[in-house]
Formats: structure tokens, C-alpha cells, sequence
């Protein structure tokens, strides 16, 4: 028999166990008297496909990014305003843009634009790929000891400590907005971000600091390598600038710029999966092949990605040719849009890790694009000659382009400008147009 005692610890057990699990998607694998939720982690592992397709249905979305008007506000600040033409710093200028739009969207309007936070999130995104490198000049059994010592790896020690106090400071600094709110009877405002997601998973054990850093390392580099060589691709093909401008014009003229916008912006979709095609990421990581070929563990692999360059997969390998992915496109290739991974066209990896994040990036690097070509004009320094920068046998990114631009000015800007500015955001930068895209998850 159960003491009052017993029965009212479990009661109010019971009731902090679902006050914790109260989160902002809706759960659909909820079923009454699964109190252990031994049901929902079964329908999680054999249907999970299911349950994201249910789960987005009832969520009364679309999951709205204000990467936007972001955008507008980090080309006004890195860029600027001046219609003379002049250079920008070719890594600060191109990573300060993705990191402020996916900054919106990671850890929200507050700190997005804040340039400590800024600062803090782009130095651990270099110090981490520098620790990376640090490590493996060290035997396996010594990195764990080392990793206090070696000037990158403890830099990232030290400035993941300084993210932590700074998330812990949003969070408080939200929790205090929404208690003021309860107290008010106001409804609290509700955060749509990352940071919001994160800390209402009831299944999450990692410090918030450490997702959202996490999340700059996946993001940040990645796509601002796919700007910088979309960019200098536009600076040396100038040609390619005025069917781009017409497609996106119309295109936002139609639908304003969302997300049936994007989607239908074939030829800037090609332009971006030709510039990838430019550089071919190479992925590396420990592994054993399925064909039982045996790879010692500790061993490095790398995935090939020259079929990229491939006379057998493309015609004329060696040429620039923007329009190369629309003509596959119209030819019936199931794998020429910028998301769609192959084989062939693995920037993305492949299989059950692909990247999470393309459909994120091809929506964040359209938006960018787009504000680039009909708000600036952009070209390489006279006399500037890109090249891919060679690193053993992986090539990146010209890491010392030398980018000139300046913003169109009078009859030359886009007749539907107005659409990218007239409904009302509020940022630290004044007020821009917010768009909701919505995230398609497949
Ligand atoms: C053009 C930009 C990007 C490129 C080229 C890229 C490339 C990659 C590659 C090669 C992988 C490894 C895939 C594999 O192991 O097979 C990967 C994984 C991943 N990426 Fe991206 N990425 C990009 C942007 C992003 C963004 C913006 C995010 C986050 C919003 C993101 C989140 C992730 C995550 C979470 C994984 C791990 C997936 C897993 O292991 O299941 N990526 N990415």
C-alpha cells in the first residue's frame, strides 16, 4: 500500500515531467498512458518519416527565417552604400553576410547582429579548423591530454567557455521577457530560432552554447566559400549578370521573394551548382567500406569528387557554364538542382550523413545572390587573374580574390525594389522587409 507521502511525490513527479516536455513543435508520437513513452521511441525508430511529414502538417507554420532582411542589413554594413566602386575584404566581407543571416535564424534577433557574439562565433569557426589540423600533427592516445595546451585547441576552450555565459545570458534575459508577460497578462513573445527549439527540447543534454557553435561550424564556412566562389564566378562572367537580374526580377515581381520564388529560380540554382562544381569539397573521415575492404582504424580517406570534372559526366569539363545545370535540367536529370546530391556531385556528402543544411544554404545563398545582383555591381580587381587556392590534393577557394563593388544607383536598380523592402522588420539597423521561407525537410 502507497503512503499520501509516496502517492504525492509521484503526483507532482508526474506533473514536472510534463510541464518539462511541453515544447513549441507538437509532439505526434503522444499517446495517452505511455507515460514512459516506450510507444513514441518505437514509432520514432520505424517511422520517423511519418511523424516530421505529420508533425509539419499540424505545426502552424511555415517556419519563418527573417534571413532577409538580415541580409539587407549585414551588405548594408559590410558592403555599404557608396555607388563609387571600391574593394571589400574578401573573407570578412563574405563571411560577415552568411554569418549574420544564419545568425538570425541560429540564435535570433537579439544577437544576430551583436558584434561580440559575431565576432565570437566566426574566430571559434577558424580556431576549430585550425585545432583540427593541430591535432593530427599528435599521436591519437595523446590528443586528449594535449588539447589543454595547443594554442587553437585551448583558444576554442576558452571562447566556447565565453559563448556558454553569453547564450546563458539570452536565455535568462527571455525567461525574465516571459515571466514580465505572465505577470502582465500579456502573451510572451515567442522566439523562432534555433535557440528557442533547442532549449524546449526536453531530450536535449547539450549546453545551448555548444549547438549554437556547433551549428557556425556546419554553417558558416561551408556557405561562405560557396558565396565567394559564386561571386568571383559573377566578377569573371559578367555576361551572365543581366539573365540572372531578369530571372530574379520577374520572379519577385510575381511572388515577391519567397519561398516559390527561390524555387523557381532555375538559372541562379545552376549558377550556384556550377561554382560548387569549381571546387570540389573533398570529406574526410575514418571509416570501413561496405565491401569489406579493410581500413585500418586511425586512417584517413578521401571521398573523390573529380567525376565533378569528369569529360565522361560533363561536356567541356573546363568551361564556366552557367546555364550547364538548367539544360540537364530541361534534358530530364533527376540530380541537377543545387540541393540534389549525386554521386557525381558529392559536395554535399551522401547517404544516411548527407548535409542537414543544403536546403537551408540554398535559400540563404538565393537571398544573398539575389540582394547581390540587383543591389550591387561586382567585378575583380583590374588585372586580378582567380584561381582555385591548391592545398595537397584539395583545392578550395581563391582565399586572396580581390573583390571591387559598388551599389547600383538611380535607373539601374531593380523596378521592384520596393518589394524587398516594404514590410515592416525591426532590426538594430532600422526596419526591413521580414519573408518567411519555408523549410523543406526531405
Ligand atoms: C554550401 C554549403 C554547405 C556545404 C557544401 C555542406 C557540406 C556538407 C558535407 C560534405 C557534409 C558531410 C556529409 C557526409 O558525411 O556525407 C555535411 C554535413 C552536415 N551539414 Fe552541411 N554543408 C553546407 C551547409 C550547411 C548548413 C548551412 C548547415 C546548417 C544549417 C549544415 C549542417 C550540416 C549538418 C548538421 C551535417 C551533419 C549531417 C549528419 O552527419 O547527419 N550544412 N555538410
Amino acid at each position: 500500500m502507497l503512503s499520501p507521502w509516496t502517492l504525492i511525490a509521484i503526483i507532482v513527479s508526474l506533473y514536472y515531467l510534463k510541464t518539462y516536455q511541453e515544447i513549441v513543435f507538437p509532439v505526434v508520437n503522444a499517446y495517452a498512458g505511455d507515460i514512459f513513452r516506450r510507444k513514441a521511441y518505437r514509432e520514432y525508430k520505424t517511422n520517423a518519416k511519418r511523424l516530421i511529414a505529420k508533425g509539419l502538417a499540424k505545426y502552424n507554420g511555415p517556419i519563418s527565417l527573417l534571413v532577409p532582411p538580415w541580409v539587407v542589413a549585414a551588405l548594408q554594413h559590410h558592403w555599404g552604400d557608396s555607388d563609387s566602386w571600391h574593394q571589400i575584404s574578401w573573407e570578412r566581407d563574405t563571411t560577415g553576410i552568411i554569418s549574420w543571416a544564419a545568425a538570425s535564424v541560429f540564435v535570433g534577433p537579439g544577437k544576430a547582429s551583436d558584434p561580440e557574439w559575431q565576432m565570437l562565433s566566426q574566430a571559434y569557426v577558424r580556431e576549430l579548423f585550425s585545432a583540427v589540423s593541430e591535432l593530427h600533427t599528435w599521436r591519437p592516445s595523446l590528443r586528449s591530454v594535449v588539447q589543454w595546451f595547443l594554442p587553437h585547441t585551448s583558444a576554442c576552450q576558452a571562447l566556447a567557455r565565453k559563448a556558454r555565459v553569453m547564450i546563458d545570458e539570452v536565455v535568462e534575459r527571455r525567461a525574465e521577457e516571459s515571466h514580465l508577460a505572465q505577470r502582465q497578462g500579456r502573451k510572451a513573445r515567442r522566439y523562432n530560432d534555433v535557440l528557442s527549439w533547442t532549449s524546449h527540447m526536453p531530450s536535449n543534454k547539450l549546453h545551448l552554447g555548444d549547438i549554437q557553435l556547433a551549428l557556425a561550424v556546419a554553417a558558416l564556412f561551408t556557405t561562405s566559400e560557396a558565396l565567394r566562389q559564386t561571386l568571383t564566378d559573377l566578377a569573371e562572367h559578367p555576361e551572365l549578370v543581366a539573365p540572372l537580374r531578369r530571372e530574379i526580377e520577374e520572379l519577385i515581381s510575381r511572388h515577391g521573394l519567397c519561398q516559390a520564388a527561390l524555387q523557381k529560380m532555375d538559372m541562379l540554382d545552376s549558377l550556384m551548382k556550377e561554382s560548387q562544381r569549381q571546387t570540389p569539397g573533398l570529406a574526410i573521415r575514418d571509416t570501413t567500406l561496405p565491401d569489406e575492404t579493410l581500413i585500418p582504424r586511425g586512417s584517413h580517406i578521401m571521398v573523390d569528387s573529380s567525376d565533378m570534372w569528369n569529360p565522361e559526366v560533363h561536356d567541356y569539363p573546363d568551361v564556366y557554364d552557367g546555364y550547364r545545370f538548367v539544360k540537364q535540367r530541361h534534358a530530364g536529370d533527376k540530380a541537377s538542382q543545387f540541393v540534389q546530391a549525386s554521386r557525381e556531385h558529392n559536395t554535399f556528402g551522401g547517404g544516411r550523413h548527407i548535409c542537414r543544411g543544403r536546403f537551408f544554404a540554398n535559400a540563404e545563398l538565393k537571398i544573398c545572390l539575389a540582394h547581390i545582383l540587383l543591389d550591387y555591381v561586382v567585378r575583380l580587381k583590374e588585372g586580378y587573374c582567380s584561381k582555385p587556392m591548391s592545398s595537397g590534393v584539395y583545392d578550395g577557394v581563391d582565399s586572396a580574390a580581390e573583390l571591387e563593388v559598388r551599389r547600383r544607383s538611380g535607373s539601374e536598380c531593380c523596378p521592384f525594389y520596393a518589394f524587398l523592402h516594404c514590410s515592416p522588420t525591426e532590426t538594430p539597423f532600422g526596419t526591413f522587409r521580414s519573408i518567411e521561407i519555408e523549410m523543406v525537410f526531405s
